[in-house]
């Protein structure tokens, strides 16, 4: 099954938002935790708890377990393969992007079956949509997925993803919206955009039309950002929108029913 059909059914029980796995320092202090791999290690022990094969996907930002190294590697890895055997889906943000020969590597690690393998990675289109395409192959390969980065949710990205007309955004919704065509023919596809859920104003004074992407829109930006969930809606127009939350929930850790009811709270 393709993951644009694992995410929507996932969502269709047990709703849009993805929790995000952002092991701050700051959180894992709050959690009573040490910063160090060990510290981590606990942190996905007490998120499996609460969350594993009860929520539809979750998100780990990979820069907090790369901080500490292999061994925090290991963690990131522990994380992934049990959230992934309890059903869970995995996006692993590691925002990679590289010239095709190189990009071919880093679609091995994040959507091929090795220790990081995961059901979906973030990608950066800096170096050109169709630089990404062996991830975007090995997506189709094996039933994967991944989320280009279109209007993010902070607003330094404005003066270079607003820049052109049609904006520089829209080329890289246009060129995604070609590629889940030819890859997924008269169904949805499996390359996302991320559209942050605070890019409401953007989306309409750069006149940008979303639909043409036909796959699911990752809106980040609920909470913490400042943003709301309805408002994730909005962005993601006609598609599949997936709300990764993460301090917003993460906040109400460590105890299990703490997290449960943040997660909950935020949901539709
Ligand atoms: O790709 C992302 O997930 C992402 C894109 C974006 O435009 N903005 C954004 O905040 N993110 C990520 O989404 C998460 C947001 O965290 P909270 O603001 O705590 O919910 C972080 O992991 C960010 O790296």
């Amino acid at each position: 099954m393709t993951f644009a059909q694992r995410l929507a059914d996932q969502q269709a029980a047990f709703g849009p938002i993805c929790v995000g796995v952002d092991p701050h320092a700051s959180i894992l202090e709050a959690w009573g935790l040490p910063d160090n791999p060990a510290g981590l290690t606990r942190f996905s022990e007490i998120l499996a708890q609460a969350f594993a094969g009860q929520v539809a996907s979750i998100k780990p930002q990979v820069a907090f377990y790369e901080r500490h190294g292999s061994r925090g590697m290991a963690a990131l890895e522990g994380l992934i393969g049990t959230f992934r055997e309890a059903g869970t889906l995995v996006i692993s943000d590691a925002k990679r992007g590289d010239i095709g020969s190189t990009m071919a590597g880093y679609a091995d690690a994040w959507l091929g079956d090795g220790p990081f393998g995961s059901d979906a990675v973030t990608l950066s289109p800096y170096l050109g949509v169709g630089a990404l395409k062996p991830a975007f192959e090995k997506a189709a390969e094996n039933d994967r997925g991944a989320f280009v980065l279109a209007i993010t949710s902070n607003p330094e990205g404005t003066s270079v993803q607003g820049a052109g007309d049609p904006a520089a955004a829209q080329c890289v919704l246009n060129e995604l919206g070609e590629t889940n065509g030819r890859y997924w023919p008269g169904q949805p596809g499996s390359l996302g955009a991320v559209i942050g859920a605070t890019a409401g104003e953007r989306i309409s004074s750069w006149s940008i039309d979303v639909n043409v992407l036909a796959g699911p829109v990752l809106a980040p930006g609920v909470g913490a950002q400042g943003a709301t969930v309805q408002q994730a809606q909005v962005v993601a127009g006609s598609n599949l929108l997936c709300v990764p939350v993460s301090r917003a929930i993460l906040r109400a850790g460590p105890d299990v029913t703490g997290l449960k009811n943040a997660h909950s709270a935020q949901n539709l």
